[in-house]
């Protein structure tokens, strides 16, 4: 027989072996999960876990809807393929979660696991020793205000190049594609400053990156453990080249500036005084200098920052200024009047220059960007941790969770719950400044500082979680509002957007929400007496 003959073959007989016994391990393995209903499992089937997996990759939508609506007050099972088998807390319980220590549940565990970092970046200790997430926090957000002026640069100078200064004619931008350059423009000039910000190979391999490492993590999930490090050496072939495209640029940069780092150290009378750069490259110097150990000094260890930082933002702000740009080219002219008349009294009242504070008072600019990620966030599941105590935790509501369970809380259905947000499929781009004015009508005269600020774009809570909740929200989310309510300014003022009946719709990818990055839009440049600047 011709297939007795194949399996015979110890070339065709081992693998078929070894992918049935995987299989086997898959199906028949313990599970570390405690007994709860699993959505997307239909009653009697069997193996649950892996159809309801099926089913749910198929149709993320509704299976953290069915989880919302079905187990509002318990704990449920959310299987999801390439993810894992998630533990689903009940809304009640992400405020517990986000305060556990993090050696009870840990964010960066679930993320290294959940990226694969052990094999998708080329210098894993980088993440291991995240030394780049308190600059971001605490400098980066500290001299936001100060980098203004040079973001605004930055913005002026990509927006006119890539969306053009023809006042004649409408034109046609794919938005997504057009935007993630400008924020890749406009992000680099905080990290590396001109002329590298600008240069296109680096952004190119930064973006490359960027995409490699959920594709690579995703496959090197699916591959049992022991097999891993193996198929790591093909499947992040790509994550390597563009790794070193990123640090083949940087590397001369980096070598100048800790040159005359050294320098000005050596010469405190004639260089000290010299201006340095103010940029988070420079920042990470510093650092690197103060932390002691030579690691940190390292050219590749500068550059792979750098690469992690580009990762984390260029993408996130990309999706959210696209998605911004989407709902306001499908909105009402009213809406966008409003919004240029709010932009233009304000910078009036600050006189004309942008600055942190012209920023913070405009709130319908603010209430746009807060609005457009409600509807949209790609965050569905928040707060993703896993358990680190040996001993494992216990919820709230008495649950017990052993070491290695991955644990999160609903997001996706709570945007959408129409008790905390009335109408919440419809875009309403001035909601959160509404709620600012009926908070501040309430509250009279002794309305506090805090009290407005909870509905400021960068203000995380369970029932807004765009940016994460708890001890390790996005550090960038200060940076992130600043510089994509710049972006938006400049766009509205300077641009007549074409509009369009219907709002292009997003798509999920496993349990991310992405925009349509094949969507466009037809725009026209404003002639400089009515855009005002
Ligand atoms: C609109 C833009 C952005 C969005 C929507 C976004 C969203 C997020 C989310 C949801 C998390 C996970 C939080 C959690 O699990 O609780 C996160 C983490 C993170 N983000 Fe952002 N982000 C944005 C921009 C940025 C920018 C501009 C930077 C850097 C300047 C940045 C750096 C980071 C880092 C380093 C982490 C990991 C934090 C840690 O390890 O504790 N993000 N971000």
């Amino acid at each position: 027989m011709l297939t007795e003959d194949v399996l015979s073959r110890p070339a065709v007989l081992a693998p078929t072996v070894l992918v049935v016994a995987y299989l086997l391990y898959q199906l028949l393995r313990p599970s570390n999960l405690p007994k709860l209903p699993i959505v997307g499992a239909k009653p009697g089937e069997w193996f649950p876990l892996q159809r309801a997996k099926w089913r749910n990759t198929k149709d993320m939508k509704t299976a953290t809807e069915i989880a919302y609506c079905q187990y509002k007050d318990r704990a449920c099972i959310l299987p999801v393929g390439g993810a894992g088998n998630f533990v689903l807390l009940p809304f009640k319980e992400l405020q517990w979660l986000v305060e556990q220590p993090d050696a009870d549940v840990s964010m960066h565990d679930q993320t290294r696991d959940a990226l694969q970092l052990d094999y998708t970046i080329v210098d894993p200790r980088l993440d291991r020793v995240p030394v780049h997430v308190n600059l971001i926090s605490g400098l980066l957000t500290r001299e936001t205000g100060n980098l203004v002026p040079d973001l605004l640069d930055e913005i002026q100078h990509s927006v006119d190049s890539l969306w053009g200064t023809d006042a004649e004619t409408f034109n046609t931008v794919c938005v997504y594609d057009v935007m993630r350059r400008i924020i890749g423009r406009a992000t680099n000039r905080v990290f590396v400053g001109l002329p590298l910000c600008r240069d296109p190979a680096l952004l190119d391999a930064g973006m490359a990156f960027a995409q490699d490492v959920p594709l690579s993590s995703t496959l090197l999930r699916f591959i049992w453990k022991p097999f891993r490090p193996l198929a790591a050496l093909f499947l992040t072939l790509p994550n390597r080249i563009h790794t070193e495209q990123f640090y083949r640029i940087l590397r001369p940069e980096i070598r100048r500036r800790l040159k005359e780092f050294e320098a000005r150290r050596a010469d405190v009378e004639t260089k000290a005084a010299e201006k340095e750069p103010n940029d988070f490259l420079q920042w990470s110097i510093k650092q690197a200098k103060t932390l002691g150990d030579p690691y940190y000094s390292k050219v590749d260890t500068l550059a792979g920052r750098i690469l992690l930082l580009n990762f984390a933002s260029i993408h996130t702000s990309s999706f959210a200024i696209t998605h911004a740009i989407l709902d306001l080219a499908s909105s009402k002219q009213d809406c966008i009047d409003e919004l240029r008349d709010e932009i233009t009294s304000v910078l009036a009242e600050h006189g004309g220059e942008w600055n942190k504070r012209a920023l913070a008072a405009m709130t319908k600019l603010d209430s746009v960007m807060r609005e457009s990620q409600r509807v949209n966030s790609f965050v569905t599941a928040a707060t993703i941790r896993a358990v680190d105590n040996p001993k494992g935790v216990t919820t709230p509501s008495g649950l017990h969770l052993s070491k290695g369970t991955v644990v999160c809380a609903p997001s996706y259905p709570v945007f959408h719950d129409p008790n905390i947000y009335p109408e919440p499929h419809v875009f309403k781009p001035f909601r959160f400044a509404e709620r600012r004015t009926a908070a501040a009508t309430e509250d009279g005269e002794s309305l506090s500082y805090v009290q407005r600020a909870r509905q400021a774009f960068a203000t995380t809570s369970p029932e807004y979680t765009a940016f994460g909740h708890g001890r390790h929200a996005c550090p960038g989310r200060f940076f992130a509002a600043s510089e994509l309510k710049l972006m938006l300014a400049y766009l509205v003022l300077n641009y007549d957007f074409e509009f369009q009946e219907k709002r292009p719709e997003n798509f999920w990818f496993g349990m991310n929400r992405i925009p349509p990055m094949k969507a466009t839009i037809k725009i026209k440049r404003r002639t400089k007496d009515r855009s005002g600047l």
